[in-house]
């Protein structure tokens, strides 16, 4: 499991007998996990039973329904070594104990809800060595379901990032679409969203996370990800960038709005300095690639909203991993286009969209207790309390 140690040590504290529901999102860079546990008093104590006097209960036919109090877990593992995921399954004996110990419908036992590219290319293996078959869902309405849901049922998932400070935003059920949601992932996809399960992708671009990581790995030799970014946070891109003031000897352009600290060429630098790339630090080359990236997704996405009249862009995918100048590279970016119209807005669990969304397809969650993690990144605290019905 990478870069998920805290995580790790919440696990290591979850009841290793009593998963249930698991979805996956199986992506090009990443393969992201969520998964519902009740915890072991906790099952006993809170299951409730169906009752009329009961708040909780549902009764629906002739079925009686149970809620379970609960946790949804997140996690992820590098698409590359997914055999972790696979032992992570096996160990969790997540087919056999978990399942019925919760009392879920035994049907479902052998099946794993999964979404992204990876629910094709792995289905095999997940059969061969787990003896579980995946139920596709479709990538795009997950990202979308994985979303509104955090949208709608988490206080304090979406915010704001400007001048280094992130503004919590209270998001209005009734006035939550149209929105524009812009999927930062290996390669990056933009959703126009209309409202459950209404929604168009309306764009996308091949220069996404994968780019970032792919071509920072090659230019600076970092071995990990958060290496990279950790060496991104100590660079200086004016080292490598051709800014408005190198073009126009130290002056501004201001008739057509760029100061001389904007970016006029990303890289342009190197051109004219006879530098070999050992001779840059590799600090400032992961700088300037992350700026590169992060503008460029901010004005697509910008011009994406302007096409669709949305005024709210909201921006997931585990690229921005809560990093603060990647989430004010991109905040800069849409104020900067849109003259200030436009918001751009970052999401608490922005690489669980899709996992979540997929989970969702379970038709399980009822409601949800406590639904609001501490303030702070999802790698500090990957847990959602909620309330899960099951049929018996
Ligand atoms: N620990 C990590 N290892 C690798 N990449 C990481 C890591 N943390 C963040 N990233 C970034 O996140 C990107 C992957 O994001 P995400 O998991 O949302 O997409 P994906 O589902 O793998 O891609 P796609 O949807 O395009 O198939 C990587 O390309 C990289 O930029
Ligand atoms: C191909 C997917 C949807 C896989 O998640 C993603 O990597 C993506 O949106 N790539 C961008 C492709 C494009 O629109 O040019």
């Amino acid at each position: 499991m990478d870069g998920d140690r805290i995580e790790e040590a919440t696990l290591a504290n979850s009841p290793v007998d009593e998963i249930s529901h698991l979805a996956l999102d199986i992506g090009g860079s990443l393969i992201k996990m969520v998964y519902f546990s009740t915890g072991s008093e906790q099952s006993t104590d809170k299951t409730q039973k169906n009752s009329s006097k009961d708040s909780h209960g549902v009764s629906g036919g002739n079925k009686h329904r149970n809620l379970l109090n609960g946790r949804l877990y997140f996690l992820k593992f590098e698409t590359s070594k997914i055999n972790e995921c696979l032992d992570f399954i096996q160990s969790k004996q997540l087919r056999c104990r978990g399942v019925q110990h919760c009392g879920f419908p035994a049907s479902d036992k052998n099946i794993i809800k999964a979404t992204g590219g990876g629910a094709f290319k792995f289905a095999d293996l997940f059969k061969e060595k787990l003896d579980i078959s995946l139920d596709k869902v479709e990538e795009m309405s997950s990202l979308v379901s994985g979303a509104n849901f955090l949208l709608k049922a988490v206080p304090s998932e979406a915010f704001t990032y400007v001048n280094g400070q992130r503004n919590y935003v209270q998001i209005d059920h009734n006035d939550l679409y149209p929105y524009l949601l812009v999927n930062i992932g290996s390669g990056v996809s933009m959703i126009k969203v209309d409202g459950d399960g209404k929604y168009e992708r309306v764009s996308g671009t091949s220069v996404g996370g994968g780019t970032f990581w792919g071509l920072g790995k090659l230019l600076t030799k970092c071995k990990s990800f958060d290496d990279l970014l950790e060496m991104s946070h100590q660079g200086n891109n004016r080292v490598i960038d051709m800014l408005v003031g190198d073009i126009y000897g130290g002056m501004d352009y201001l008739k057509i709005g760029l100061s001389s600290t904007a970016i006029a060429s990303s890289f342009g630098k190197a051109i004219s300095e006879n530098k070999e790339l050992e001779e840059y630090k590799p600090e400032d080359v992961a700088r300037s690639l992350l700026r590169m990236i992060s503008n460029n997704i901010g004005q697509i996405a910008y011009l994406n909203a302007l096409r669709f009249g949305l005024k709210r862009i909201f921006f997931g995918g585990f690229f921005i991993r809560g990093h603060a100048y990647t989430m004010d590279t991109i905040s800069v970016a849409v104020d900067f286009w849109s003259k200030g119209e436009a918001k751009a807005m970052f999401l608490r669990h922005e690489g669980f969209l899709g996992a979540l969304g997929a989970f969702m397809n379970y038709k399980l969650v009822e409601e949800f207790t406590n639904s609001n993690p501490p303030v702070g990144d999802l790698n500090d605290n990957g847990i959602i309390e909620c309330c899960v019905q099951v049929s018996s």
